[in-house]
């Protein structure tokens, strides 16, 4: 008998519903929005599948139970390659064990079947998961090299990540070693703010990239100026989603986007994030503003434990005037490999009053206090985008190094070597906790522990204490 279990909806298992405070932070609705809070009570077709209980499969003959390993079973490994075996082409897989991805991590094992089978999913687990690879191997079983068409659009929040993801997708597309002949390569376009959209227009006039990887804003202008059209779209993904919605900046284009420029009956849509608050309304409203289709799946992964449990949290209590002191002590005792000090963004009160900004006080001390091995970098919104992406050159060098950074750094950005985090400043929800701690931990077959460290002053421990129970996580104090 085979008790896998494969959890969904309406079969009732028990998952986290997010405390009120968090759900107070975001929204989906906006003004224009035509659904409301009734709404979750039409019939929508729409499944959760979790990764919480699997039972072994009991084999009835086992010399000769060669049972074919299922991405529901966690009793037998399964690889990468098996997930993707008929739907992505040969050469990819090939280039994929390559560069290392070999085994796949718990969101690719549940979510790969089901996005090849061509189903809109919300792809929602901890950060540093593998949600990126999940994605993208969908893109490669979608397009054809063949035809000259933009076929696949990824949706970023940031610079930063677009590039990242239009690196990894340009890794796996390349020819693996060993392999001849002229087959026609995926071009791959990086659509992102602060790139010249001239450029791009000469490109897709020329040739079409079959993938784009885009922020909001910059695809809305070419869209805008009708300098190509998403008619061809196959699949749409959305990384840091609920991000993009809650960004008044970037909420309406992304709606244009979804609904206005494109069909969802016409497109495969992914939306992914470590973070859906308020998820079962998010599900409603996704299905009611016609953002996916009716049979969504919600891919819902560790819902008890959203943070990886290899990260240890602490908090140090000091005077508002020893807080540097404090950091450079942790950062001498800790020794980190690599570290990011998270500091709060200069507010525009504090910038029309002349002051300078935590970032620049913080990086001023380190660089004359801090007589360790480690590099001293900075990336904030206020740079400009050459200096943000000479920031990340230096971080992706490797060696070690301590960057001082804004939340610009806190949202998707990969960095591997990362063990050690510091809020310098308390972040504002605890869903910028979960992003900045999730800056460690990246390496999903790694038993390295990491660590997050708050340096508060005593009326902030009430706030640390609402993300701990917002969150399930304890922060042990640290006695100075
Ligand atoms: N199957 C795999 N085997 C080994 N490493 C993997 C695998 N899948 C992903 N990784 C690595 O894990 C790291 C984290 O992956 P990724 O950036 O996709 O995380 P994520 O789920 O998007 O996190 P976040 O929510 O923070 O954006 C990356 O360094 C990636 O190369």
């Amino acid at each position: 008998m085979d008790t896998r279990t494969l959890s969904v909806s309406h079969l009732l298992l028990p998952l986290r519903v997010l405390p009120s405070s968090q759900n107070q932070t975001f929204s989906f609705s906006s003004s224009s929005s035509s659904s409301s809070s009734s709404s979750s009570s039409t019939n929508i077709n729409h499944h959760r599948v979790t990764t919480t209980t699997t039972t072994p499969l009991a084999i009835a003959n086992p010399t000769s139970a060669i049972i074919p390993p299922t991405a529901d079973d966690d009793t037998v490994p399964i690889t990468l390659r098996q997930l993707c075996q008929s739907h992505v082409p040969d050469q990819l897989l090939q280039r994929m064990e390559e560069v290392g991805y070999v085994m796949p991590t718990p969101v690719q094992k549940q979510a790969l079947p089901r996005l090849f089978s061509g189903r809109d999913c919300i792809l929602h687990a901890q950060t540093g998961s593998g949600k990126t690879l999940a994605y993208l191997l969908l893109i490669y079983s979608i397009i054809s090299t063949r035809k000259s068409s933009f076929q696949a659009l990824v949706l970023v929040p940031t610079r930063e990540l677009g590039m990242q993801v239009t690196k990894v997708a340009r890794i796996l597309a390349a020819k693996p070693t060993g392999v001849e002949g002229e087959q026609r390569s995926c071009t791959i376009m990086a659509l992102l703010d602060g790139g010249t959209l001239r450029r791009h227009k000469s490109w897709f006039k020329a040739e079409p990239p079959a993938i784009v990887v885009a922020t909001v804003e910059s695809l809305c202008q070419m869209l805008e100026r009708q300098l190509f059209s998403l008619g061809n779209l196959r699949v749409l993904v959305v990384d840091e989603v609920d991000f993009i919605f809650n960004s008044s900046k970037q909420v309406s284009s992304l709606r244009k986007i979804l609904t206005s420029y494109s069909s969802c009956n016409n497109r495969q849509t992914v939306f992914a994030s470590a973070s859906i608050p308020q998820h079962n309304q998010f599900l409603n409203e996704a299905v009611q503003q016609k953002w996916t289709k009716r049979d969504v799946i919600h891919i819902h992964v560790s819902p008890v434990e959203p943070m990886p449990s290899r990260l240890s949290h602490r908090f140090i209590v000091c005077d508002i005037k020893r807080k540097l002191q404090t950091l450079l002590s942790l950062i001498q005792s800790d020794a980190p490999e690599s570290g990011i000090i998270f500091v709060s963004e200069q507010s525009e009160k504090s910038k029309k009053a002349g002051n300078s900004p935590s970032t620049s006080l913080v990086i001023d001390f380190l660089k004359t206090s801090y007589h360790g091995s480690l590099d001293i970098l900075l990336l904030e919104d206020d740079m400009n985008f050459n200096s943000r992406a000479a920031s990340l050159l230096e971080v992706r060098k490797g060696g070690g190094y301590l960057l001082v950074a804004t939340d610009v750094a806190a949202r998707g950005v990969d960095f591997p070597e990362m063990t050690h985090i510091y809020n310098y400043d308390l972040p504002k929800t605890a869903i910028d906790y979960l992003h900045r701690a999730g800056r460690t931990c990246r390496k999903p077959f790694s038993d390295v522990n990491c660590t997050v460290t708050s340096i508060i002053v005593s009326q902030e421990r009430f706030v640390l204490q609402r993300y701990e129970n917002e969150l399930s996580f304890v922060c042990t104090e640290l006695i100075p």
